[in-house]
């Protein structure tokens, strides 16, 4: 499937120390390791290319302090790189005016980060209906749409909750419902869901995954846990000291990482937890009975107990309704016991 570039950047490089634009420039944009180490500067950011396409999830995976941060926030300017090109729907980020650029910043792009900061004196409705408030939006209007948006994220009947009054994963369906209520094109997600405890961690990327699947928003989303990663990626960007060593879908990382550093992410993960349901659906038979749908997007592992379970194959279903093939439970069991190359 081929898809318009919706945030493109291109050799982007992030440094911190004394004149660290100079110092790109002296060293034809591109220091080695060696030259940032004796100037003492700080590579936050080398060489980043990224191209975020419309309506993907783009993860950006890596350890603590490899860039990861400081990559997202020169995709929205927040933090000005210190050399490459930014460019957003054909707008170019870093020679727009201030002004521009804090429209697009509040009327095209939303931002959740893991200390999502709620205000606390304010209530549910009208911490989630504040950005629209910001905007100059009418109370009558801001505020239905804001009790969408809390329907949407699963908080119907707590509109009137302070802060305080709710669990951590309901805090951030907070955050996520203010941070959809502008209707942002393009949605970053920093890191999200790390302050919360495994299973409700679990719980929050479900419900984000059931989010995207009817908001189908374009999506840059941190995080430092390859198996979150894995998870709700369609594209990852594996990042180690400031660049980034590989970009691909799950599965191209399991089957073909291109440094050792990615192999060693992808050595202990299991190939049915990775392998979608699209990778392995094969023809229809018109002639054949269907035990029902299936989502494309599905790994193997989770859809494996109803594929075992039922006595027929099941047709495989894009988010759109296309049905793009079929399972069954041999192709399902071969890559289940790691028998399958594709
Ligand atoms: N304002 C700053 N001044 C100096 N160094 C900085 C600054 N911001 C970030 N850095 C450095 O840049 C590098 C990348 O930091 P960044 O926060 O982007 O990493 P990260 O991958 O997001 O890490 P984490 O997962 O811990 O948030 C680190 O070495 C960090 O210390």
């Amino acid at each position: 499937m081929s898809r318009n570039v919706m945030l493109d950047c291109s050799n982007v490089w992030k440094l911190y120390g004394p004149q660290a634009d100079a110092f790109l420039t002296a060293h034809n944009g591109a220091p080695s390791d060696a030259d940032l180490a004796k100037a003492k500067m700080i590579g936050a950011v080398r060489g980043a290319d990224v191209q975020i396409q419309d309506g993907e999830i783009f993860v950006i995976m890596g350890l603590s302090g490899s860039g990861k941060s400081t990559l997202v926030r020169c995709l929205s300017r927040l933090v000005e790189p210190s050399a490459g090109a930014i460019n957003f729907e054909g707008q170019d980020l870093l020679t727009i005016s201030e002004a521009d650029l804090i429209e697009i910043r509040r009327k095209k792009m939303g931002m959740v980060f893991q200390h999502f900061a709620l205000l606390p004196h304010l209530t549910v409705l009208q911490n989630v209906a504040f950005p629209l408030d910001v905007q100059g939006v009418d109370r009558t209007t801001r505020e239905a749409r804001a009790h969408e948006m809390i329907e949407t994220v699963g908080l119907k009947g707590r509109e009137d909750y302070y802060p305080r009054q709710l669990s951590g994963g309901q805090q951030q369906r907070v955050g996520i419902a203010r941070s959809l209520v502008t209707e942002p094109d393009l949605w970053f997600l920093d890191e999200p869901f790390s302050a919360l405890d495994p299973l409700i961690r679990r719980e929050m990327q479900d419900e984000f995954l059931r989010l995207q699947s009817m908001l189908k928003k374009t999506i840059v989303f941190i995080t430092h846990d390859f198996d979150e990663a894995i998870r709700l990626a369609d594209r990852i960007a594996v990042m180690k000291d400031g660049r980034i060593e590989q970009t691909a879908t799950p599965e191209e990382l399991m089957t073909n990482p291109a440094t050792p550093y990615v192999a060693e992410f992808t050595r202990h993960v299991n190939r049915s937890k990775v392998v979608k349901l699209r990778s392995i659906a094969q023809p229809v038979d018109p002639d054949a009975t269907y035990a029902g749908d299936l989502p494309a997007r599905m790994t193997v592992a989770e859809a494996m107990e109803q594929i075992d379970a039922a006595a027929d194959p099941f047709k495989v279903v894009e988010a759109d309704g296309t049905v793009i093939g079929a399972v069954d439970a041999p192709a399902a069991i071969s890559v289940m016991i790691g028998r399958t190359a594709k």
